[in-house]
């Protein structure tokens, strides 16, 4: 991952950081990385993520994925960190499977319905991802599933891949009906397990390269230095943080990528559950070059200025000719791609963003394969954790979701939590029809 800041520079755009607090910002850079190879060398909790290149075994998840290496579909069952990533990589890289991927990461009872009745269940795999065992989600919609195939009469037990930690429900389970099942790596949180079998399962199944995914994240490992001057992920890491400091409270991320919509949603939680804390944290907001140039640019260069835009930009594409046509004022078009088309709109929005004074950030990859995309996610991990040294939060927690979970299970009888209380509690002031 290359990244250009320039943009985001004071002399270009407002909110905008001067190349001096960038250089002042260098320092504290410079002991959050020390901070951050210690928790790496430790294997902390959190930072412990940052070793997944060197630690995820290929092999193994291969061996667990090889009953139902030939599916047809598979259906991954898992929500937040248990699902983004798998959906990322497999997103991305769909144009090379012939495997259908599903993700049910939502309890809406008439989607889960449609999702399962548009599948061949008996050519369909099961792949159930819960780091805790206990999202009640996860569980909810692995019952469903069961239940489906079972009424299809198709022996899920023979088409299940559970990922989950050492012990819990899911773990029981697991064991109880002898599933091939891998483990959620200690110390690494949901949303920092894309590199592992919680993402990289569905990958496997889809026959994706994974040793070239945790080739590209070991490269951009290598990159991690003292200075956001010399490591992209740190620069990119360090230029949100001074935006947001400035006034940026809102990062929208566009990648120029249809494939790579879904690494906008992998990357909102990623920032909004690790920096989101202590009253800090900068608001991600998701956005597709070139749609959204129809949609929401107008706000991103003429609303407020809380904004930042980074934009994630493939350099490389397979391409398709625009056919000539005769209409005059069309023929501009029959003399470029596709391609070329996007790459112009892309730099137009770019440069009219700049022009009208608002920060930027270009975040380029080669193009959309393995290597670029364990690159690309493992310097946006790594931006993040920068940001949460630069911040002072506890990036790796997430204490605030527990609530809302805790009233639901309440609600849902699983148990007294207070916090189920507070719902008959709510403060109302209704206007009807
Ligand atoms: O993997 P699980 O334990 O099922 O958790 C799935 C997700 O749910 C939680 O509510 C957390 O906020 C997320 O960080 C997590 O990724």
């Amino acid at each position: 991952m290359n990244v250009d800041i320039g943009n985001a520079l004071a002399s270009v755009a407002s909110p905008g950081v001067s190349r001096e607090s960038l250089e002042r910002l260098d320092e504290q850079v410079a002991d959050a990385h020390e901070r951050i190879e210690r928790g790496m060398e430790n294997a902390e909790h959190g930072y412990e993520a940052l070793n997944l290149p060197q630690r995820t075994d290929p092999d193994e998840i291969r061996t667990a994925v090889e009953p139902v290496a030939d599916a047809e579909a598979l259906i991954t069952v898992g929500i937040g960190g248990s699902a983004l990533g798998a959906a990322t990589i497999t997103n991305a890289l769909a144009d090379e499977s012939d495997t259908e991927t599903v993700f049910l990461d939502n309890v809406d009872p008439e989607w889960v319905t449609r999702r399962l009745e548009s599948l061949p269940l008996e050519e369909t795999a099961i792949n159930v991802v819960s780091r805790s065992g206990t999202t009640a989600e996860t569980l909810a919609n692995f019952l469903v599933v069961r239940d489906a195939f079972e009424s299809a009469g198709v022996d899920w037990t023979e088409r299940t891949i559970v990922t989950t930690g050492e012990s819990g429900p899911l773990r029981n389970l697991a064991d109880r009906h002898d599933l091939p099942s891998l483990k959620v790596p200690d110390g690494v949180p949901g949303r920092f397990s894309a590199l592992s079998a919680v993402g990289m399962v569905a990958a496997a199944v889809c026959d994706h390269d994974l040793e070239a995914l945790l080739e590209g994240a070991a490269a951009e490992r290598e990159t991690l230095t003292g200075s956001l001057f010399e490591c992209p992920a740190y620069a990119y890491g360090a230029t949100t943080y001074a935006l947001d400091a400035r006034g940026a409270g809102i990062n929208a991320v566009m990648p120029y990528a249809e494939s790579l919509e879904t690494q906008a949603e992998w990357f909102a939680q990623l920032w909004a559950e690790s920096l989101g804390k202590d009253d800090l944290g900068q608001t991600p907001a998701r956005a597709l070059g070139v749609t959204d140039q129809h949609s929401q640019l107008q706000l991103y260069r003429a609303g407020p200025r809380d904004k930042l835009v980074s934009f994630v930009v493939p350099q490389e594409r397979s391409d398709r000719s625009i056919p000539d046509t005769d209409v005059e004022e069309l023929a501009y078009l029959g003399d470029s791609t596709l391609g070329e088309l996007l790459e112009a709109e892309f730099e137009a929005t770019e440069a009219s963003l700049a022009a009208a004074g608002r920060p930027n950030v270009r975040l380029e990859i080669d193009r959309v394969d393995e290597y670029e995309l364990g690159g690309l996610l493992y310097g946006m991990e790594a931006a993040c954790v920068l940001a949460g040294e630069l911040y002072g939060v506890n990036t790796f927690e997430q204490p605030a979701v527990e609530w809302a979970k805790k009233a639901t299970r309440g609600l849902l009888g699983g148990g007294d939590f207070e916090e189920a209380e507070a719902v008959a509690e709510k403060t109302e002031l209704r206007v009807e029809r």
